[in-house]
C-alpha cells in the first residue's frame, strides 16, 4: 500500500471534514457479483460487481472495464481495491493487451473520492483510505496496457485523475463536466496527482487546470488537453475500441517498454 503524504490528508481533514458534516451522503454498495470472461483457460474477475468486465474480442485482447457503483461511481475503498486487482490480473496475464475504462452509469463517469469515507473517520483511516486510492491510480498508471478513457459523463476530481492516469481519453459531448475541482473543494492537491497532470497536460495548462480548479465541458476540456477527443455519446466506445486497436497494433515489448520508461519518473511520487 502506498504512503498518502501526511500533510496534504491533514490539511484535508481540517479544510473539508466540517463541510462534510454538514451533508448526508449515501451511495450504492453491491458486493456479489463475480465477473468472468475470456475462454475456460482464463478468467479476471474484480471479486464484486463495483466492477464489470467486458471481453471485447475474439483473441481476448481488450477488455472494458465499467465503473459501477451507484449512484455516481465515487471511489470507495471497495471500488479502489477491485480496480487494483483487476488491473493487476490484467498486467500478469499475457493474452490482455489493451483496456477500456469507462462506467455503466448514463450521466457519470465518476464523481472522485467518496465524501462520505472521509466523515467521522480517524486520521489514520482516512490516510487509509486515500493510499487505497492512490494505489489504484498508481496502478493503472503504470499498467503494461494500453489504456484508453472512455468518458461517458462527469469526471470530476478523483474521477478526471482516473482518466488522466489512462494513454488515451475520449469524452462523449454532452451537459458534462471534467475538471480537478480539488482547491474549490479544499483539498490542497498532492503532489503525485500534480505528477500526473503535468505529465499529460505540461507544467503551463496543468497549473492553470489545478489551481483554477475549473470544472470544463467537454470542448473546454478538448481545448485544455484534459481529452483528446470529443464525441457523440453512441460513438464513444467504438471510437475508444478503434484507438485502442490502433494502440495495440504495436509490437507489445517495445511498447511495453517505452511506456514503462516514459512513466517511470513519475515513481517516486507513488511509492
Ligand atoms: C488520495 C487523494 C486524491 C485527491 C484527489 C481527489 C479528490 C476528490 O476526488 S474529492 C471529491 C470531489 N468530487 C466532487 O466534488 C463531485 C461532487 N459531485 C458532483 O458534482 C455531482 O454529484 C455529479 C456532477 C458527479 C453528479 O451530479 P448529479 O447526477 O446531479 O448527482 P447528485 O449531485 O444529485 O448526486 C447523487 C448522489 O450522489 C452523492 N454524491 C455525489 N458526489 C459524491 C461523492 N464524491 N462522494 C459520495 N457521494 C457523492 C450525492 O450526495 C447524491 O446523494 P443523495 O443526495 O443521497 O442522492
Amino acid at each position: 500500500m502506498v504512503k498518502v503524504n501526511v500533510d496534504m490528508a491533514s490539511s484535508f481533514i481540517r479544510a473539508v471534514l466540517p463541510r462534510l458534516a454538514c451533508r448526508h451522503l449515501k451511495i450504492g454498495n453491491n458486493c456479489n457479483g463475480r465477473y468472468l470472461y475470456g475462454c475456460n483457460k482464463r478468467w479476471v474477475s474484480s471479486g464484486s460487481d463495483l466492477v464489470q468486465v467486458e471481453q471485447d474480442d475474439s483473441d481476448n485482447e481488450i477488455v472494458v472495464l465499467k465503473m459501477n457503483v451507484k449512484p455516481v461511481n465515487a471511489c470507495t475503498a471497495e471500488f479502489n481495491n477491485a480496480m487494483t486487482k483487476l488491473i493487476k490480473d490484467l498486467d500478469a496475464d499475457e493474452q490482455s493487451k489493451g483496456l477500456i475504462l469507462t462506467s455503466t452509469l448514463p450521466n457519470v463517469f465518476s464523481a472522485g473520492l467518496q465524501l462520505t469515507a472521509l466523515h467521522g473517520k480517524s486520521y489514520d483511516e482516512i490516510k487509509e483510505y486515500f493510499s487505497t486510492f492512490q494505489t489504484m491510480a498508481h496502478t493503472l498508471f503504470t499498467s503494461r496496457l494500453a489504456t484508453v478513457a472512455a468518458i461517458n459523463g462527469h469526471a470530476i476530481a478523483g474521477g478526471c485523475v482516473i482518466a488522466l492516469c489512462c494513454e488515451y481519453r475520449v469524452m462523449a459531448e454532452g451537459k458534462f463536466h471534467n475538471g480537478l475541482n480539488e482547491v474549490i473543494v479544499g483539498i490542497p492537491m498532492p503532489a503525485w496527482v500534480s505528477a500526473y497532470t503535468v505529465y499529460a497536460l505540461g507544467t503551463n495548462t496543468a497549473e492553470k487546470v489545478i489551481l483554477s480548479g475549473k470544472k470544463h465541458t467537454p470542448r473546454e476540456a478538448l481545448q485544455v488537453g484534459l481529452v483528446d477527443q470529443v464525441v457523440p455519446p453512441d460513438d464513444l466506445i467504438q471510437v475508444s475500441k478503434n484507438i485502442l486497436s490502433d494502440l495495440i497494433k504495436v509490437g507489445d515489448y517495445p511498447r511495453r517498454l517505452s511506456k514503462e520508461r516514459l512513466r517511470k519518473e513519475l515513481l517516486m511520487f507513488s511509492l
